[in-house]
């Protein structure tokens, strides 16, 4: 609670004091002034901790689009999420969330992540594989198994809270457990920079296989489109609270020896939102712009279907062997699906009904309209067996025009 009852008009705590009252005009007027949204009281309490503890909504909205840190800890380690969850404001906690509010304290505190030594890996050795917008990818040998070793570039590694935040995804990352989501490992230890290895998939990435292979048929479709349904589910129907993707791409879905697609890189993109909270300007954001759902390129409060309408992008590239529209920018792309209500094309020699009604739903611009992947995982078992069943009686008639 704020502590200084009287605040002079000239004082920069004003800005506390505005924000713990809920004085809005008060708090535009401090800013306006030049007040820094991230001063803090000799507790480091923000204005953002403030306002999340006493409730004042409008203000936390105010403060956080005018780039109040979302997780600013106090001289107790505690966010301005601790504050709202312990004062159960639930749309402030939303708020919070989906901006990429944690609570070290409470609900998200967990297990460190598991360490591995780095003697155990010969980075000397590590062949390259890929490169993502926070550092490289090698694979690596790890006690006799060739695994993915993923590097997190030193300017991003180098910030204290965004190490902090990076590590507690990992920790969230390293207890799922699912076959259709990539499997975490652990992070090296007793190394300056900062590397965590996860299980190897030599197929590579979606984006890849369409890059190789253009168009993929009806049933590769579905199957692959159920493996991802599948991953994405277990991770919204995660307990105490789903783990929304942000980031749900084909360059995020990558295929194992089996064939079978899985689902990696989630939450992670938590990290690029601080990032740009805190000044820093991560690389590769245009590649999500393809796949971004309109209530986030719009900067509004937003929920799990937001993955929901990534993956209808996704299915549909599927079908067409590549992302349409490809010359055009993919900022543009994003504009006027959020603002003139565009999606791509839906041509019926290419996309067969149910597939068109399914992916129409998925990308409808209401979110609470889109299906859950519960729903999506039905309907698409539907279409599997319709077809499995049409090939089998064309079997059966072309076996019997043979007889
Ligand atoms: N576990 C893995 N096994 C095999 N290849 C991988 C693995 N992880 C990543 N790759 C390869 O490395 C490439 C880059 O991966 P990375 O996840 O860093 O970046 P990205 O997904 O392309 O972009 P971003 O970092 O913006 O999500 C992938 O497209 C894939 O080809």
């Amino acid at each position: 609670m704020q502590k200084c009852q009287k605040v002079g008009l000239d004082s920069p705590y004003r800005l506390l004091y505005c924000s713990s009252k809920g004085d809005k005009a008060g708090v535009m007027h401090e800013l306006e002034k030049g007040v820094k949204p991230n001063l803090a009281d000799y507790d480091k309490r923000t204005a953002l901790h403030l306002a999340s503890c006493e409730g004042c909504t409008e203000i936390v909205d105010l403060l956080l689009h005018k780039g109040a840190d979302v997780n600013s800890t106090d001289r107790w380690g505690r966010t301005p999420l601790s504050d709202a969850r312990s004062f159960s404001h639930e749309a402030i906690c939303k708020i919070l969330e989906a901006r990429g509010g944690i609570d070290p304290v409470g609900l998200d505190s967990q297990l460190p992540c598991y360490e591995i030594e780095h003697t155990e890996v010969n980075m000397d050795e590590a062949t390259l594989i890929g490169e993502g917008s926070y550092g490289e990818i090698y694979l690596v040998k790890w006690r006799g198994t060739e695994v993915a070793a993923k590097t997190i570039r030193s300017s991003i590694a180098s910030n204290p809270t965004v190490k902090t935040i990076f590590l507690k995804e990992l920790a969230l990352w390293q207890k799922l457990r699912h076959p259709n989501i990539v499997q975490f490992l652990g992070v090296l230890r007793h190394t300056d920079r900062l590397i965590f290895l996860t299980e190897y998939l030599c197929n590579g990435s979606l984006h890849d296989i369409l890059k190789r292979k253009g168009r993929l048929d009806l049933q590769t479709v579905v199957s692959y489109a159920l493996d991802i349904a599948r991953g994405m589910n277990y991770l919204h129907q995660h307990k105490p609270r789903p783990i929304i993707h942000r980031d749900l791409t084909p360059r995020n879905v990558l295929q194992d020896e089996a064939g079978r697609l899985k689902v990696t890189d989630f939450g992670l993109s938590k990290i690029a939102q601080q990032n740009d909270v805190s000044g820093y300007k991560m690389t590769g954001r245009t590649g999500s712009y393809r796949y971004m759902a309109p209530e986030v390129y719009r900067r509004e409060s937003y929920g799990t279907s937001i993955d929901i309408f990534s993956f209808a992008l996704i299915v549909h590239e599927m079908f067409l062997g590549g992302p349409p529209n490809l010359a055009e920018d993919p900022e543009k792309i994003a504009d006027k699906r959020a603002y003139e209500d565009s999606r791509p094309p839906l041509f019926s020699y290419l996309y067969p009904e149910p597939i068109r009604t399914l992916l129409k739903e998925c990308w409808h611009q209401n979110p609470d309209c889109r299906p859950t992947f519960e729903e999506i995982i039905l309907q698409l078992e539907t279409i599997q067996e319709n077809f499995q069943n049409k090939k089998r009686m064309g079997t059966c008639i072309s076996a019997c025009a043979i007889s």
